[in-house]
């Protein structure tokens, strides 16, 4: 991409609005715009870290055996009536007149819409165990909507809802989920710790919050940090065979967020210098409910014994457009964002320190040819701006590799290639720059 013909509409001050980092950057760097409050439009650089986010979600849970539908937005009240969630889940919820006065919803969660659908087609457990899961938009209609992306009013989410035929069942699916989720933080470069958590509106008696330590955490959080060096499950982890020893691993370590925190516990278990009470960001929450929406919604399938009984459910959600602040607070310097790879949105920027020198012209534009057709998304800096500009700007986008090309440089044949995670420098020539990136 050439940036003279990209929009990105990097601001040079710092938005007032903004009372955390994570939401600076993102308006500073151009990737955002608040339309409402709580609502944004996503920006052309923001949204190519959205879409890398939600597909490393998307990779992780069809590796653990989810299938993916997508479900409207908008929802009948009708059915949240049924499950008795219509009234219980408060002024969050955005109630909707269609032109034919019918009251719908515009969906905060789908446990009721995916329930209906299950139970329209599934009539056997031969069917089960089932986890479909969608990537959608929700509303929650917060009172105090703040922190940019991080609490938003519509947000993108992840949102997986599993089907069993028992208990023992429905704990395998949690497993599944549980397993799927250390492996897709740690893909994003983040270390998201499980810890036990309260279910709230959701229901059920087991929940786990996967939560990134950031002092602008909302969520207070207490650790022994041996969780912090724990292994997560690699790709080739086996979904079908016993994942316990990998839960029990996770959660023998103490931690838990400051609502279901045991100060007693916590003192006896872990030694003094491993004890670490902080902050933090959700940015996933798996639960198990049992047969709370099965129950009240029939959602009923025939046993081996051929008796109808109530599917044992649980969901499963992570923050898609949570994770793009979470990152950045998790991820930044004094000079701006420093995307891990896997999530920026280019692998490379190629910086032209001489605009106008026809050596410097005809080298960036080789590189940016080569680099491109070797599929390495990049960023051509071909703006008239003045190199300073041109250095602060990249700094600021976080885009993990810079290629910096000046005249002084080119005459020994070389360009300098800047890390933007450590700052580490190199100079080498242009082939060999093709050769390390691609
Ligand atoms: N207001 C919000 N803005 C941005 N992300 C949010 C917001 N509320 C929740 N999230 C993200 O969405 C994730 C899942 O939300 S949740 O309420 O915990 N879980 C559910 O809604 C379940 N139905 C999971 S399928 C949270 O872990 C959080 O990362």
């Amino acid at each position: 991409m050439r940036l003279s013909r990209f929009f990105l509409p990097i601001l040079k001050e710092n938005p007032k609005e903004a009372e955390i980092v994570s939401h600076r950057l993102m308006l500073r760097a151009g990737m955002m715009r608040q339309e409402a409050a709580g609502i944004y439009a996503w920006l052309p650089l923001g949204f190519r870290v959205l879409k890398k986010i939600e597909q490393i979600v998307r990779e992780e849970q069809d590796r653990a055996g989810a299938l993916e539908l997508l479900m409207p937005t908008l929802q009948l009240a009708d059915l949240w009536r049924e499950s008795g969630r219509y009234d219980a889940y408060g002024p969050e919820m955005l109630r909707i007149l269609d032109r034919h006065k019918r009251e719908l919803l515009y969906g905060p969660t789908n446990e009721e819409m995916i329930t209906e659908i299950f139970r329209s087609y599934v009539k056997s457990y031969k069917n089960l165990p089932l986890n479909l899961y969608h990537i959608q938009w929700k509303f929650r209609d917060e009172q105090r909507p703040r922190f940019g992306v991080m609490r938003g009013r519509e947000f993108l989410m992840k949102d997986a809802y599993s089907f069993d035929l028992d208990e023992a069942g429905a704990r395998r699916s949690y497993n599944k989920m549980f397993v799927a989720y250390l492996r897709t933080f740690a893909r994003m470069g983040l270390k998201a710790i499980p810890m036990r958590a309260e279910t709230g509106p959701i229901g059920g008696d087991l929940s786990h919050e996967f939560i990134v330590l950031a002092d602008t955490g909302e969520s207070g959080v207490f650790i022994n940090r041996d969780v912090l060096d724990l292994p997560v499950p690699g790709e080739d982890v086996d979904y079908d065979g016993d994942l316990t020893p990998i839960i029990k691993q996770w959660t023998s370590v103490y931690a838990a967020t400051e609502d279901v925190h045991e100060a007693a516990r916590f003192e006896q278990e872990v030694p003094e210098a491993k004890r670490l009470n902080t902050r933090g960001i959700e940015v996933g929450q798996i639960f198990y409910f049992g047969t709370k929406y099965s129950d009240t919604m029939k959602a009923m399938v025939a046993g081996p014994d051929g008796v109808d009984v109530p599917i044992h459910g649980g969901s499963y959600g992570v923050g898609v457009s949570r994770l793009v602040g979470a990152i950045i607070e998790a991820c930044h310097d004094d000079a701006g964002i420093k995307w891990p790879e896997a999530v920026a949105p280019f692998r490379a920027a190629i910086l032209n320190l001489k605009q106008g020198d026809a050596a410097v012209d005809g080298a960036c534009e080789q590189l940016y040819r080569e680099l491109s057709a070797k599929g390495v998304d990049v960023l051509y800096d071909d703006t008239d701006q003045r190199a300073g500009a041109k250095f602060a700007a990249a700094d600021l986008i976080g885009i993990p590799w810079q290629i910096l090309v000046g005249p002084k440089g080119l005459a020994e044949g070389k360009v300098e290639v800047k890390r933007r995670s450590d700052g580490s420098r190199d100079n080498m020539s242009p082939a060999d720059v093709v050769a390390k990136l691609a």
